[in-house]
């Protein structure tokens, strides 16, 4: 994205930016909408729009009309146009916006005008960047707003709607002006020190403690959040014919993938994307792993093996009649060290009752144990559980606020910079010696918020949404 001609704070002279703002891909909706945000706004959208009889060009109302080509008058869209005068807009700029059929060929149409009549493409991000640098949303609402267009399950969306209504800047924002107070005392001191009363040092120190605990608490929560965003990848691994196929195909709840009685029916890598109890996630059905001669299913072993190593965790599939054998023992020492697995004995139907299955430990030394039934879907949701709890994501449902990557990192550093405040004043020195790590802490909340945030962080941020947000 370049705006290098766009200056922090309004832009009253600033240029009109405008974009389809809804979805381009994954089938057409049936109404589109071209969105304009600017000065020209409302006089670019009065030249391309003819709205019949007497019509008022009145802010926060729908005119019903066509959009028109200047050059010939032929209609390219029966559409409705909606103004929105500044600053009650989203960008608080003059917004326009052409709610047109949806499809893609009469919309792109009706952009080209627009651009066309003097509007300028948004770069991506672009609109909730005014919104931001015009002060209608601080850095977490318009990162939340990013989060919901990604949301991929109902909690996610939860999740980025309590950052959207603010729950995230309230949190920090608060933090960040406990530190202030505490900021002002210090300084107070160091500049007057003679006519206030003196200052009780073990407050100070008690108040930038709370507040270290409570950016950790929310750092260690952060990672709830990052599996609500990203998802799992979760791979099933196993021998051949023990049931992958038929446990993607149950959690699923389709028939995702070929089920047969041949060992190595599933030959290449087979991804469902699916949630379970609100965390989304990515479930890689695997090619059998076992010695062969055949090509074809060598390849589809290699690929097994890769998704065994980039998984977030693994569930490794056994068969409850031949018991835990040495092969399962063998794979599973290729389960890299530190991702969560689950160890699944199958075909739990097929065993006669009281029977105890060969070789498989009761409570197995290599990992957690869960007993199903592909066929019969038993234990399903002991597996879930299972599974979503060795992930950390057991807690994401009372999940209120969650940082992101880059909020994290601010969070954590801020953190430390609070504990070597804290340090210092265990030494005993001056309170100006506190100060210097007590403002860093200020900044990195600051940046979190947005209202300490360099342009260069704020380019890098806004040019990760879509276009036309
Ligand atoms: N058609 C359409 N739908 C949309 C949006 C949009 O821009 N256009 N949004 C875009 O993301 C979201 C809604 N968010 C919005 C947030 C604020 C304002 C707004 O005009 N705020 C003004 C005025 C409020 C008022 O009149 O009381 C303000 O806060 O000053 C508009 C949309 C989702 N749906
Ligand atoms: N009785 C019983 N049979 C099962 C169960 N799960 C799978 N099967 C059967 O086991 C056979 C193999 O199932 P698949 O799901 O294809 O096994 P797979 O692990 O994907 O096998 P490959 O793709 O060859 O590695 C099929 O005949 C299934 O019907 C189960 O829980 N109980
Ligand atoms: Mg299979």
């Amino acid at each position: 994205m370049t705006r290098g001609d766009v200056p922090i704070g309004a832009n009253p002279n600033g240029d009109t930016i405008a974009a389809i703002a809804t979805a381009v891909a994954a089938g057409a909706g049936s109404v589109a909408i071209v969105r304009l945000s600017g000065p020209q706004a409302e006089a670019i959208g009065r030249r391309l729009f003819v709205a019949p009889g007497s019509q008022a060009w009145e802010s926060h109302r729908v005119l019903y009309g066509h959009v028109v080509d200047p050059a010939d008058g032929r209609r390219v869209d029966e559409a409705l146009l909606l103004l929105m005068r500044a600053p009650r807009s989203f960008t608080r700029e003059d917004v326009v916006e052409l709610h047109c059929h949806g499809g893609l060929v009469a919309v792109r149409q009706v952009l080209e005008l627009v651009l066309a009549a003097g509007a300028r493409l948004a770069g991506a991000g672009e609109f909730s960047q005014r919104a931001f640098l015009n002060g209608r949303l601080d850095l977490t609402r318009a990162e939340a707003i990013a989060e919901m267009v990604a949301a991929r399950s109902r909690r996610a969306a939860e999740l980025a709607m309590a950052g959207i209504d603010g729950g995230l800047q309230r949190r920090i924002g608060g933090l960040r002006e406990r530190l202030l107070d505490q900021l002002a005392e210090l300084e107070a001191r160091v500049d007057f020190e003679e006519d206030l009363p003196p200052l009780d040092g073990a407050l100070v120190r008690a108040e930038l403690e709370a507040v270290r605990g409570e950016l950790e608490r929310l750092v260690a929560e952060s990672r709830q959040g990052e599996l609500l965003r990203e998802g799992l990848r979760v791979a099933i691994v196993g021998r051949p014919n023990v049931g992958k196929s038929s446990l993607l195909n149950l959690l699923s709840r389709r028939e995702r993938a070929i089920v047969t009685d041949l060992p190595g029916t599933t030959r290449d890598l087979l991804e469902s994307d699916l949630v379970l109890d609100g965390v989304p996630l990515t479930l890689l059905d695997t090619a059998g792993i076992r010695p062969t001669d055949d090509r074809v299913e060598l390849l589809g072993i290699e690929r097994s093996r890769q998704a065994l190593a980039g998984a977030d965790a693994v569930l490794l599939l056994f068969d409850l009649l031949a018991g835990w054998t040495a092969a399962d023992r063998e794979l599973r020492a290729l389960v890299p060290e530190g991702v969560p697995l689950l160890l699944v004995g199958n075909k739990l139907d097929a065993l006669p009752p009281g029977a105890a299955p060969a070789g498989v430990p009761s409570a197995p030394p290599e990992a957690p144990l869960a007993r199903i039934s592909a066929l019969t879907g038993a234990g399903r949701d002991d597996l879930v559980a299972a599974l979503l709890g060795l992930c950390g994501a057991g807690e994401v449902q009372g999940l209120q606020v969650a940082l992101n990557g880059r909020q994290r990192e601010l969070a954590a550093a801020a953190a430390t910079s609070l504990e070597r405040a804290l340090e210092t004043a265990a030494l005993g020195l001056p309170w100006d010696f506190w100060t210097i790590d007590l403002r860093a802490a200020i900044a990195g909340l600051g940046a979190i918020t947005g209202e300490e945030v360099s342009e260069a962080v704020l380019e890098r941020i806004f040019s990760r949404f879509c276009i036309g947000k």
